[in-house]
């Protein structure tokens, strides 16, 4: 018998982003007994095990079978077979969570029991410092109290918004695999430091400090990062010279594009689940 507000919950898949979860949900509360994940490498059970203290012994239809909101960690391709093994299983009145990238909320609700209550998310790893920013929508039978309680699971991953469906592959494109962007770039500057003579240590120390500190600027003081900008770049000064080169390289094209081909994907990901 659960003693939390959420009941039991479940995560199917202990993956990078099941283990981002595990950890925000037991920062919002629910309760390690409350909480079992189901994950097939027992090598990546046990170490959730040792570092969250949860139950991680059982397969998915056994865990499904005891929560009332079940989280679906997985990889699009391996939904299908889980979903139909869960279904029959699910506790009346039981949320589905899926974190999949592309996969539809109408994916789910064909392959689970008629009216089963669905919410889809888009997390990312930030989740595992608290730091993430994620976006959800509801399935047809999801209600609003449905999407409270999802949204109050993932308060402790960080900025959660809600928003309509047709939006979450824009959102996977900004903010789900956003963090890749950046690391790529504090990666591109601390290499650039090194082409300079910096050792290369020094220089990854000061390019993530750098995206840490104008990061902070931004949350803190509330201005538009285009003030922000103008602010470091004095007339004729160093930082001109290096905007204009990075728009000569079409750096902000380059950005968009990214972001596009991040969109179309997902949408691939969709129809390949279709297919
Ligand atoms: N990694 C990221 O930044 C983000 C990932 N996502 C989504 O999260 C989902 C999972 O991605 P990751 O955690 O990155 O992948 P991952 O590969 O780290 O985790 C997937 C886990 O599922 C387990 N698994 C495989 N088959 C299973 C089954 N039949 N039953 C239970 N567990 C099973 C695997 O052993 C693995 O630990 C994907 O659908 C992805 O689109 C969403 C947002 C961000
Ligand atoms: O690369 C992916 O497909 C997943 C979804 C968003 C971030 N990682």
């Amino acid at each position: 018998m659960s003693t939390s507000r959420f009941g039991q919950v479940a995560v199917l898949g202990g993956g990078v982003m099941g283990e981002a979860l595990v950890g925000a949900m037991l920062r919002a509360g629910v309760e390690v007994d409350d909480l079992s994940v189901s994950e097939p490498s027992a090598h990546r059970a046990n170490e959730l095990s040792e570092r969250y203290g949860v139950r991680a012994a059982d397969g998915n239809a056994k865990v499904a079978s005891r929560a009332d909101v079940v989280v679906v960690a997985l990889k699009p391709g391996d939904l299908a077979g889980v979903l139909t093994e869960i279904g029959p299983r699910l506790r009346e009145g039981a949320v589905v969570v899926s974190v999949a990238a592309g996969v539809p909320l109408s994916f789910y609700e064909r392959h689970l029991p008629e009216g089963t209550a669905v919410v889809r998310v888009m997390p990312n790893t930030p989740a595992l410092v608290g730091r993430g920013a994620s976006a959800l929508s509801g399935g047809s039978h999801a209600s609003a109290e449905h999407l409270e309680t999802v949204r109050a699971l993932l308060a402790e991953t960080g900025l959660v918004l809600t928003v309509p469906e047709k939006h979450l592959d824009a959102v996977t494109a900004v903010s789900g695999s956003g963090p890749a962007y950046v690391f790529y770039l504090v990666d591109a500057l601390a290499e650039a430091g090194v082409l300079l003579g910096l050792p290369r240590a020094q220089a990854l120390e000061l390019a993530t400090a750098t995206f840490g500190g104008a990061v902070a600027l931004l949350e803190d003081g509330g201005e538009h990062p285009v003030v922000l900008r103008e602010r470091v770049s004095s007339p004729g000064g160093t930082t001109v010279a290096a905007l204009r080169q990075l728009d000569a390289h079409g750096v902000r094209a380059g950005v968009l594009a990214a972001a596009e081909a991040a969109r179309d994907r997902s949408r691939e990901l969709a129809a390949e689940m279709d297919g």
